[in-house]
């Protein structure tokens, strides 16, 4: 049985619902802080909890470099090791493979790689990243391995990534066998070729899965191209399933990719440009760093319900990331976090209340031109 997806309330293409897993529910648009390590880094997972967060992405890549699967499951699985009780998704690992360590290789069986930590060699078959996320990690959302291809692609290499992770989804659906308590979603690929994604979409249906991804995106094509493939991708998948975008985005693209009818999301942006300074806020990103900051006494985004936005000046926070203070990359991660997370609440409220258009209008007029 998956896990229930009540949507309770369309707007245009838009939904807002209440993905129900044992560990807790997902109110959808969701956006999941990425958890690399174990850590949403410099965060405490009770500071993720307090920003409103209902589920954190873990990456298989890591995990299995560092601290291993087999001493993760000694140690009483994720959930357990970091504290976190509330739903965990896992990506399945060849992502960060391609994109982290140095040197692959890519085959029907396997993609087998050295570690960029210490050079040790490792394989991941779509057998063993399902082992390792379901078994040894114990996550709560579990994803196919597939292949994502570099972008731009010719149609050819496009259409054989495609191939290759259908071929996957159905070893990653029979590795993951029935499960009542995970679930397992699939990839669509296919680059920015329309006809293929349609293909990879139709294949994924007739394996079945809990939840569809939309990959091979935001890897270089851009805000305006992303947008073109989000103009088809989404509804190619069920529509009564979790649509999830990898790897997305900044607030622009949440509300672009939500417009489009896309519930999930992840991306490590918050969490990462906020430890170099930058602050997403309602009036647009701005860089604490930027000197005309040194004497702002006005707090960073009053809208914002965190410690950032709450007991500090600009003036205190530029002061921090001028002198590379933990403190600072601490405050602006959980501000970022604090704000992806409202901007998702507030397109569901926008949703359910049927001005979801109003909403994207003002957003942009306030967030986007403005971007001071
Ligand atoms: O096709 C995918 N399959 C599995 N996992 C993925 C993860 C992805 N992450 C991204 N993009 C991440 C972009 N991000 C933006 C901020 C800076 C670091 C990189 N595309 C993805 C596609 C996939």
């Amino acid at each position: 049985m998956p896990f229930p997806f009540d949507i309770s309330a369309t707007d245009g293409r838009a939904r807002t619902g209440l993905l129900r897993t044992p560990r807790g529910d997902i109110r959808t648009p969701a956006f999941m802080p990425v958890g690399t390590a174990a850590t949403v880094k410099a965060l405490t997972v009770g500071q993720v909890e307090q920003t409103g967060a209902d589920i954190l992405l873990g990456n298989t890549y890591h995990l299995m470099l560092r601290p291993g699967p087999e001493r993760m499951e000694r140690l009483g699985g994720l959930h357990r090791f970091m504290r976190w009780d509330k739903p965990i998704l896992t990506d399945s690992g060849g992502f960060q493979v391609m994109s982290l360590s140095g040197i692959s290789k890519l085959t029907e069986e396997a993609v087998t790689f050295s570690s960029h930590v210490d050079g040790s060699k490792h394989v991941l078959t779509p057998e063993r990243s399902i082992e390792i996320q379901a078994d040894r990690l114990g996550s709560d959302i579990v994803m196919q391995l597939d292949e994502c291809v570099a972008w731009p692609a010719e149609e050819s290499r496009a259409r054989e990534g495609m191939e290759l992770s259908a071929r996957w989804a159905k070893r990653s659906k029979a590795a993951f066998g029935s499960r009542d308590a995970q679930a397992l979603f699939g990839i669509q690929q296919g680059s920015t070729f329309e006809h293929l994604r349609r293909e990879s979409s139709d294949r994924l249906q007739d394996i079945g899965f809990d939840g569809y991804a939309i990959g091979g995106l935001a890897v270089g094509e851009g805000h305006a191209a992303m947008c073109e493939v989000l103009d088809y991708a989404p509804e190619m998948l069920p529509a009564d399933r979790p649509r999830y975008l990898m790897g997305v985005g900044k607030p622009v693209d949440l509300v672009e990719a939500v417009w489009r009818g896309v519930d999930m999301f992840d991306c490590v942006l918050p969490t990462r440009a906020g430890r170099h300074g930058q602050a997403w806020t309602w009036a647009g990103p701005i860089n604490l760093k930027n000197a005309r900051f040194a004497e702002d006494e006005e707090p960073l985004d009053p809208e914002v319900p965190c410690p950032a936005s709450q007991d500090y000046s600009k003036a205190y926070l530029h002061h921090l990331v001028r002198t590379d203070e933990i403190l600072g990359k601490v405050l602006l991660s959980w501000h970022n976090i604090a704000f992806f997370q409202a901007l998702t609440a507030a397109m569901r409220a926008a949703i359910a209340e049927g001005r979801f258009e109003q909403f994207r209008r003002d957003f942009h007029a306030r967030h986007v031109s403005n971007g001071r």
